[in-house]
This record gives structure tokens, C-alpha cells and sequence, in this order.
């Protein structure tokens, strides 16, 4: 089931440096969100503060509201919990050095109990959900670091959704793969955000297009605007916005 996110006036800091400047923005709940902007501008830094990924980052402060649904998940969650339900793939594929079965039931196997039938099933119903399954399945006991590049991105999106996500946050996802992988995983991006948020940082304007409903472009830490994304790329209010889809910098 998909759970809005969102964050209130938050700032983060990574010791004396101000990364995010008091952003606030909803992500809706069963849409893809696009974080666009030139490289530095916080797009990454942002994404990281939705599961808490930053937490691991010694002298990185974050002051403000991070919400999945109502619950601020620097006051509810514990973090383990939280990344069962936000989950994430990264801008490399990177299966775990483990079969492509025990990558799939990795979380499961983590977050409960379940007999060999119950990860079976899994293993069956969500490598099918990304397109995986018929690649695969005479070979599940082969490891995951046998896979192409766009099979092991697949993989890791199957990884993330096996322990059933209400939100899937994605950083530069395509950008280590051929058109045709790409294209593959977008496709899965737009299916996975019928029944999941998506929220995706992409330096790819033709994909923010593609694929995302809502798009936020950001520049020096700063959400400059966000829009649904249509009238964003048509219609952008601000000139820096402006400059930046129309390529003058980024
Ligand atoms: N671990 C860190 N420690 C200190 N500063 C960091 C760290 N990670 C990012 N920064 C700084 O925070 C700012 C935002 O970086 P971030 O990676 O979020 O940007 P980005 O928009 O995702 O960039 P890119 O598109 O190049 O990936 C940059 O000035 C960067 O140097």
C-alpha cells in the first residue's frame, strides 16, 4: 500500500555546510516524484533523509519534519522499521554477493518468519513483478553478481519490494545502464507506483518526463519549485528553473 511522504522547513547540514535550506514538499502517496537539479544542488542529500540514510554520516544535522504518511520518522520509527517501508536502490546495481533466491528473501528471511513455501512464492511473485522471473528462474541458485547490469537493477528493485514497501525511493537508477535497461526500469518504476510512492532523482530530463507525475527542481540547496510535471517543464515559474530545462546550465 503507498504512503505519502513528505518534509517541513527541513535543513541538514554536514557540519558547518548547509546542504538543504528549509524545504518543504509533498511526495504523493502511488506517484512517481522527481527530484531534478544541477549536481550539488541536494537532490541525493534529500532522498537520504526520507529513510534516514544520512544517519550514518558523521557531523550531518537535520533540523525539521521528515513524515511518511503522519509519522515523522525521526521520532517514530526504529530505523530498521523505516527502511522495511521506505525502501531504496542506488545509482549502481548492487546485488548482494549471495544467490539471486537469498537476494530476494534477504529482507523477508530479516523482517519475519516464513517457511520455505512462503519465500518461494515470494521469490516467485516478485521477480515476475520486474520482469525478471522467466530470465531467471532455471537459475536461482547462481549468484546475484552473475546478473547483466539492467538484470541486477531488477534484481535490487525485487530486493526492495519483497518486504513490502509503502514507498521506493530510487537515486539515479538508470544511470549506469544501456537505453534498453533504462527503459526496462522505468517501465517498472511507473508499474511499482500503482501500489507504491516513487520518488526518483534523475539528471535526466527525458526521463523526468517519462515517467514522473510530480517534479521538484532544486539549485544550491534550495527547492526553487515543484509542480506537477507537465506544467513544470511548460510553464516554470522561476527563471532558474527555466535556464536549467532549457540547458543554459547544469
Ligand atoms: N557525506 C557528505 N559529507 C559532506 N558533504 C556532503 C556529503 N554528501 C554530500 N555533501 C555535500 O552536500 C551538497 C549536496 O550534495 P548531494 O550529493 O545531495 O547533491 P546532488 O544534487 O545529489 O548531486 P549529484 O547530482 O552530483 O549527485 C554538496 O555540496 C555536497 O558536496
Amino acid at each position: 500500500m503507498a504512503e505519502s511522504m513528505s518534509v517541513q522547513n527541513l535543513n541538514l547540514y554536514y557540519g558547518d555546510h548547509q546542504a538543504l535550506k528549509d524545504i518543504t514538499l509533498d511526495m504523493p502517496a502511488g506517484k512517481v516524484t522527481a527530484f531534478i537539479g544541477p549536481s550539488g544542488c541536494g537532490k541525493s542529500t534529500l532522498l537520504r533523509c526520507l529513510n534516514r540514510m544520512n544517519d550514518r554520516i558523521d557531523g550531518c544535522r537535520v533540523e525539521g519534519k521528515v513524515l511518511l504518511g503522519k509519522t515523522d520518522v525521526y521520532e517514530k520509527y526504529d530505523v530498521y522499521e523505516l527502511r522495511r517501508r521506505v525502501g531504496m536502490v542506488f545509482q549502481k546495481p548492487n546485488p548482494f554477493p549471495l544467490s539471486i533466491y537469498d537476494n530476494v528473501t534477504y529482507g523477508p528471511r530479516h523482517y519475519g518468519h516464513h517457511s520455505k513455501a512462503e519465500l518461494d512464492e515470494i521469490v516467485e511473485t516478485t521477480l515476475t513483478g520486474v520482469g525478471l522471473w522467466d530470465e531467471v528462474k532455471d537459475k536461482l541458485d547462481h549468484s546475484g553478481l552473475s546478473l547483466s547490469g539492467g538484470q541486477a537493477q531488477r534484481l535490487c528493485i525485487a530486493r526492495a519490494l519483497a518486504v513490502n514497501p509503502e514507498v521506493l525511493l530510487m537515486d539515479e537508477p538508470t544511470s549506469a545502464l544501456d537505453p534498453i535497461s533504462t527503459g526496462l526500469v522505468e517501465e517498472l518504476a511507473v508499474k511499482v507506483a500503482r501500489d507504491h510512492t516513487v520518488i526518483i532523482v534523475t539528471h535526466n530530463m527525458e526521463q523526468a518526463t517519462r515517467i514522473s507525475s510530480k517534479c521538484a527542481f532544486f539549485y544550491l540547496g534550495e527547492l526553487v519549485e515543484a509542480a506537477p510535471t507537465p506544467e513544470l517543464f511548460a510553464t516554470p515559474k522561476d527563471k532558474r528553473t527555466e535556464d536549467y530545462l532549457t540547458g543554459r546550465f547544469g
